[in-house]
Parts: C-alpha cells; structure tokens; sequence
C-alpha cells in the first residue's frame, strides 16, 4: 500500500480510463474492476519488467499485490481489455511471440493464493498463438514405465511434444544431464524460487523436492508443441487447480510385484530408496485411482500395447509424425492500435501512420 503519484491520481479522476494509455507518456494502462482498477506498466524498482499496481476505491488506498509468475518485460506501451477473469495485454512493438499476455485478476488459481496469503495476488501468462493442444499430464508410481512411456512418444513425435524439464534438488543418476531430464538444483535456491512464485506446482516427492516452473511450460508452448509433465500425484492435484488445462493420465503397474522388479531391474536407487519408493507406491496407486484427479488410467502391463493406448487416448492411432502445428504464426500487431471486447470477440483497431490517418478493425 503507498502513496499514489501525482499524475496516475489526476488520470485516474478522469475515468473511464479502462484499456487505454494514462497520459503523461509513461505507457500505464488502467482497468477497473469493481472496486478495484488495475494499473499496469512501467518499472517503478528499476527492474525491467512491467509492474502492477491496484488502487482499490473502497479502501481509497493503494495496494502492491502479490504478483506470481514470469513477468513480461517492458516494451513500447501496450493495450489492456479485461475478459472474465483475466486481463489481456497486448504488448506494442514486441516481437511476435512475446505480443500476448495474460495477468490473471480473478481465476480460480488467484482466489486461491489470495485465500491463503490474505493479500491480494494477481498471476502473469504468456499467450500463445495458434491451437496448440492440451498439455498432457503423466503420473504413477516411481518405475511404473512413465518416463519410458514418454521417450516413445518423443522419439516417434519429436515436432509434436515438448518435455517439461522439471526441477529437483535429487541428485543426478549416471546417464542424467543438467537442463535436459532436471534442472538439478540447491534445496535452499528452489525454496526461494517457490517463494517468488516462478512454479507451477512442486511436491516433496521421496524425501527430495520436484516442481515444475512456469518457464518450463512456456518454452515447450513458445515451440509451438504440446506440453508433457511427467510429476507425482500431489503434483497433479496443483495442476488440475491451477489454471493449466490438461489432459491427466495416471500409469498403474500390472502388480506390486512387478513394480519391484522393475525398479531393482533398473539399478538407478540405493535398496533404502527402493524400499521408500515402494511403501509410497500403495498411497499413489490408491489415490491416482480414486480421486477425481485423472481423465484416464492405463495399466503398462505390456509396454507396446500400453503405448499404443496412450497413442490412441492423444488422438494420434495410426498417425504419421506429423510435422509442428504452425502454432507461431506471424502477427504483425501494429505499434499504434487499441482493443476492446464485444462478445467472444477482441476487437483490436489498427490506426495506419501516413499521410491520411486510417483505421481499420482486427
Ligand atoms: N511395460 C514394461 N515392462 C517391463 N519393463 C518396463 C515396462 N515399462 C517400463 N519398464 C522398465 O521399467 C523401468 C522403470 O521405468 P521408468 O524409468 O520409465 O519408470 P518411471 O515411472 O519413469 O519411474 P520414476 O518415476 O522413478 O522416474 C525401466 O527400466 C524400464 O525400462
Ligand atoms: N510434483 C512433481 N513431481 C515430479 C516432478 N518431476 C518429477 N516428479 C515425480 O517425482 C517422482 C520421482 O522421479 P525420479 O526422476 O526421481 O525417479 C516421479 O513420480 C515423478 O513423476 C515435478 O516437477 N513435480
């Protein structure tokens, strides 16, 4: 809470300001909501990313929320339209895979931090051009096959799925490379990264600590491909709350006995941490079968044919690799535009710079 600016309180008596360009050059943009109006831009702690502030009528104060996820960085202004529950920034003169973003105001997943911070918390995404398909969740029990599962489907759609490096603070196995399988890091480094809101969801998972950052997600959306998140239960229980539309698939082993086996067969665990894995095995079965947490169940019993069950719930039986959706199409946003929302639709009004100035509706 503080003290507004000068300008910022001469700006906002002038109402209605929602979606446009405070004047004085300082590319904010006001949307009210209720009490609240959302004022989105600059830098004012010398960071290069674009700040939020919320000036909440009721209270005639001014509030710094809580603000989670990869913020965008500064460009040359932008447009604001608030759609239900988020806001939509449309960035001026960026590239176009950064043009896109979402602050998230009122979703599900911001209710709830706010519920549990008692401060208000708002939440950034990044938009993503084109239709790439649903992220694709995978979780069961430790050597139940998941990650070979996933190496298949890599191997035979390599244009088509992205693999969600998530982090650990487990150490690496042998053949494991850093930024590839994990991004292997400090416990005390991820405390504080959960801290500044840069994940998703994370778990402690077999006396270590997992999660998956949103950055994780976004690079695998910027490549235009479909997400996979190879994460345990608790992990999957985040997701499904959080604002991430996925698809979720739980793994069950054929028996208890086999699942032994192949975790001892795969020589990677001491016999202590086979021993844990296995204890916490029952508990993820349990679960993974009976909360409401998953779309579908497949027992990996036979690996090929539960491959080709999987291939077949993703839609892709009998598909050729095919190459990437064009997912990053161009989109050329013009630097002097505004936006509005009419129904389902956003408007975004182009103003052309020459001679004689003309407008024309995106
Ligand atoms: N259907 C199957 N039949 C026999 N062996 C299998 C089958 N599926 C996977 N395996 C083997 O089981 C072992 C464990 O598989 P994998 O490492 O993929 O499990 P995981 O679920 O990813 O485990 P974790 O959660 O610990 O990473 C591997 O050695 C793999 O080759
Ligand atoms: N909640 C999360 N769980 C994760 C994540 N990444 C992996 N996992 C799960 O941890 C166990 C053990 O994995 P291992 O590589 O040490 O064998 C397994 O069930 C994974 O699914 C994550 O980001 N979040």
């Amino acid at each position: 809470m503080g003290e507004a600016p000068a300008f910022l309180v001469d700006d906002l008596q002038n109402e209605p300001l929602n979606g446009f360009e405070l004047k004085s050059g300082t590319c904010k943009t006001t949307t009210t909501i209720g009490d609240k109006t959302y004022v989105i831009g600059g830098a004012d702690d010398g960071t290069l990313s674009i700040e939020v502030r919320i000036f909440d009528s009721s209270l005639g104060e001014w509030v710094q929320p809580t603000v989670y996820g990869t913020k965008p960085l500064l460009s040359k202004g932008h447009s604001a339209v608030f759609l239900n529950d988020r806001i939509l920034i449309l960035k001026k003169g960026a590239k176009s895979d950064d043009q896109i973003w979402f602050l998230e105001v009122d979703t599900q997943y911001v209710r709830r931090q706010q519920k549990q911070l008692g401060t208000e918390v708002v939440a950034w995404s990044k938009g993503v051009i084109g239709n790439v398909e649903k992220p694709v969740v995978i979780s069961g029990p430790s050597g139940v096959g998941k990650g070979t599962l996933i190496s298949m489907l890599m191997k035979e759609f390599p244009a088509m799925f992205g693999f969600s490096v998530s982090h650990t603070t487990r150490a690496p196995r042998g053949t494991e490379k850093d930024g590839v399988h994990y991004h292997f890091t400090e416990k005390s480094v991820m405390e504080k990264e959960i801290e500044d809101g840069k994940f998703l969801e994370f778990a402690s998972v077999h006396g270590n600590l997992y999660g998956t950052s949103v950055e994780a997600v976004e690079v695998v959306a910027d490549a235009g491909k479909r997400c996979i998140l190879d994460i345990d239960v608790q992990g999957a229980r985040s997701v499904r709350s959080s604002s991430l539309e996925a698809i979720f698939i739980f793994v069950c082993p054929p028996s208890m006995e086999e699942l032994e086996k192949r975790l001892r067969d795969r020589g990677t665990e001491t016999e202590e941490q086979i021993l844990k894995r296995l204890r916490n095995a029952a508990a993820e079965i349990e679960q993974g079968k009976s909360s409401k947490i998953f779309d579908f169940i497949l027992y990996n019993d036979n690996l090929e044919e539960c491959y080709e069950k999987l291939k077949k719930l993703l839609g892709l039986s009998g598909c050729v690799a095919a190459p990437p959706k064009s997912a990053l199409r161009e989109f050329n946003l013009p630097l002097d535009h505004s936006v509005s929302k009419i129904d389902d639709k956003i408007i975004i009004n182009c103003i052309s710079s020459g001679l004689e100035k003309e407008s024309k509706n995106l």
